[in-house]
C-alpha cells in the first residue's frame, strides 16, 4: 500500500492524501517525499487550480511525525535534518502560488496540525480532535507550524493553544477562526463544494491574490522565523524528557 495517493480531479483540485491509516496517517520519510511530489505536480500542471490535503480513513487526518521512524533520530543535528526537510516543504505549502485546503477527515495532532495550518483554508468533520500536542513530548512545533499559526490567528490565541499543548473540538477551533467550516460528513466533494466559487475563476486571478499574501510574509521574514523555530525544536529533541515521552507512547499499549 502506498504511503500517499495523489489524485487529479476534473474540478481542478489536486488531492494529496496521506495513506497510512494503520498509523493514523503519521508522516514518515516517504510521506515527506510525497508532499514534495504533490507540490511539484500542482505547481507545473496548469489544469490544477487548488491543492487539497487529506488523510485516508475516518479516524485521522494526520498524527504528525512517525514516532517509530523518527524515534531513531537522537541528536539535535539528526533531528534538524528531518525537521528542516519537512519545514522547508511547509514553507513551500504556506506560500504556494495556488489556493490550498486541508480537508480534515479525522484527528489532526502535532505535525498534522502544522500541515493543516500551512494550508490557506481548513474544513473539518465534526468531532475531530485537533491540537499542537508537541509540548506533551517535551518539544515544540518542529516543522515551523507555530510561526505560520502566528500569521493566521491573533497572537494571544495562537500562543494559548501552543502553550496548552491540548486538543480541541472542531467547534472550538471554528470559534477561534482556525477552522473555516465544520461538516457532519466530509469527503472530496465537500472540498469541491467549499471551493466551487474559487474553482470557477481564472487561475491567474487566484495566483495573483496568493502572490499578494505571500509577499507580506516575504517582507516579514516568515521563512527565517520558521528556521529559528525548527532549530529550537531540534535542541529540545535531544533532551531526555523528549526521548522518554516518545518511549512512553510507543510502549503504552504493550504494558
Ligand atoms: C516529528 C515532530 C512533529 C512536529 O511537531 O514537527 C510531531 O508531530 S511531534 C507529535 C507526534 N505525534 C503524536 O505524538 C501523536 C501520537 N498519536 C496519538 O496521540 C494518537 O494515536 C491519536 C490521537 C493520533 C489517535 O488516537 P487513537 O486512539 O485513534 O489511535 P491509537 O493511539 O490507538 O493509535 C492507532 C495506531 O496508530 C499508531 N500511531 C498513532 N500515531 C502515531 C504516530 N504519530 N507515529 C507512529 N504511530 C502512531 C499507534 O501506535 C497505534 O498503532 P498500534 O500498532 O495499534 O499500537
Amino acid at each position: 500500500m502506498d504511503d500517499f495517493i495523489i489524485t487529479s480531479h476534473p474540478s481542478g483540485i489536486l488531492e494529496w492524501r496521506i495513506n497510512r491509516p494503520e498509523k493514523r496517517n503519521a508522516v514518515n520519510f516517504n510521506v515527506i517525499k510525497g508532499l514534495e511530489e504533490a507540490l511539484d505536480w500542482a505547481e507545473k500542471d496548469q489544469q490544477v487550480k487548488t491543492l487539497v490535503i487529506t488523510g485516508t480513513g475516518k479516524q485521522a487526518f494526520c498524527s504528525g511525525g512517525d514516532l517509530d521512524e523518527f524515534h531513531q533520530l537522537k541528536t539535535s543535528e539528526e533531528a534538524f535534518s528531518m525537521l528542516s526537510k519537512m519545514g522547508n516543504l511547509l514553507y513551500r505549502l504556506a506560500t504556494f502560488i495556488k489556493p490550498t485546503l486541508a480537508l480534515i477527515n479525522g484527528s489532526a495532532v502535532g505535525g498534522g496540525c502544522e500541515i493543516a495550518t500551512a494550508c490557506d483554508f481548513r474544513i473539518a468533520k465534526k468531532e475531530c480532535k485537533m491540537g499542537f500536542i508537541q509540548g506533551r513530548l517535551g518539544i515544540t512545533t518542529g516543522w515551523g507550524g507555530a510561526s505560520i499559526l502566528y500569521e493566521k490567528l491573533p497572537p494571544q490565541e495562537a500562543m494559548k493553544i501552543l502553550l496548552e499543548a491540548n486538543t480541541y473540538s472542531t467547534d472550538q477551533l471554528k470559534e477561534l477562526g482556525f477552522v473555516q467550516e465544520v461538516f457532519e460528513k466530509i469527503d472530496i466533494h465537500t472540498a469541491e463544494d467549499y471551493l466551487s466559487h474559487i474553482l470557477k475563476n481564472h487561475l491567474h486571478v487566484l495566483m495573483c491574490y496568493k502572490v499578494a499574501l505571500v509577499s507580506k510574509w516575504e517582507h516579514s521574514a516568515l521563512q527565517s522565523r520558521m528556521e529559528k523555530e525548527i532549530r529550537n525544536c531540534s535542541i529540545l529533541w535531544e533532551k531526555e524528557e523528549h526521548h522518554q515521552a516518545v518511549e512512553k507512547f510507543r510502549t503504552r499499549k504493550k504494558e
